[in-house]
């Protein structure tokens, strides 16, 4: 941790090659968001205090790195952007995307609105509702998500907001290949043909951003209930949780 002349707790910055590399001339207002986060977003409760001086490393440039990832001009719609990761960190490192920040919490879209007001973005909008109150009215070219759910609610949740051969994009770090296989079945369900597990910021953050990338036939099906009670949505709902105790996030 690293105390500013106040005794304050302030996020670590970046090796300057490092961010400058990843955002290039979008380091400032990437910055300026590391600033809200740090400030507003641990007294609103967005972020949990002790990620301040990680918020470079493992919140912000592990976003960044899958900016790659989407077409020139796609509309992407972020799923449970609470702070704004990964939806913010793309308005911001990629100004050719449109953006939609998905967010069911009033206090969470508040703040979001007041920081992307505040860094002037104007490819980003914020939505409070719930993904599957947006079905049916959102067609956008990608979908990404992050610490949302586990992947085959993941895929419920976002696929029907895809239009046709649309693109799913979820960060999952290193139970990526674990939940594919184990929601198999209810990918089948939801259509989908193509998987794949891509690695992205090898060589620039450490550790890397693993993805799960998936595509449908077509349109996907509105599922209304809920996948999975059983043993294995029971223990990721025990490490979401845990995830959240260790982050002091209310
Ligand atoms: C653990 S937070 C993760 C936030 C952010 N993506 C991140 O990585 O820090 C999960 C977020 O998903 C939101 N959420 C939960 N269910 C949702 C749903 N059905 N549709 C959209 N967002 C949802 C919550 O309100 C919360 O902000």
């Amino acid at each position: 941790m690293e105390p500013d002349e106040t005794g304050a707790q302030v996020s670590a910055p970046p090796a300057p090659d490092q961010a400058q590399q990843i955002l290039g001339d979008r380091l400032d207002l990437a910055a300026a968001y590391v600033a809200h986060l740090a400030d507003t977003g641990v007294t609103h409760g967005l972020i949990g205090p002790r990620e301040v001086p990680r918020l470079w490393q493992r919140h912000v440039l592990n976003c960044a790195v899958i900016a790659p990832a989407f077409e020139a001009e796609a509309s992407v719609a972020d799923v449970g952007a609470g702070a704004g990761l990964p939806g913010l960190v793309l308005a911001i490192a990629r100004p050719d995307l449109r953006l939609v920040l998905v967010e069911p919490l009033e206090r969470r879209t508040r703040w979001l609105q007041s920081v992307i007001d505040d860094l002037g973005l104007d490819n980003v909008e914020v939505r409070r509702a719930k993904a599957e109150q947006l079905w049916g009215t959102l067609a956008v070219d990608a979908v990404t998500s992050r610490a949302v759910a586990r992947l085959g609610e993941l895929a419920r949740l976002s696929l029907p907001l895809l239009r046709p051969g649309g693109t799913m994009i979820a960060l999952k770090g290193e139970r990526a290949t674990t939940e594919l296989a184990e929601d198999a079945e209810i990918l089948g369900r939801l259509r989908v043909a193509d998987t794949a597990v891509e690695i992205y910021g090898e060589g620039q953050v450490d550790p890397p951003s693993t993805v799960v990338v998936l595509r449908v036939d077509g349109m996907a099906p509105q599922l209304r209930t809920p996948v999975g009670s059983g043993p294995a949505q029971s223990a990721e709902k025990k490490r979401a949780k845990r995830a959240q105790r260790r982050q002091g996030r209310r």
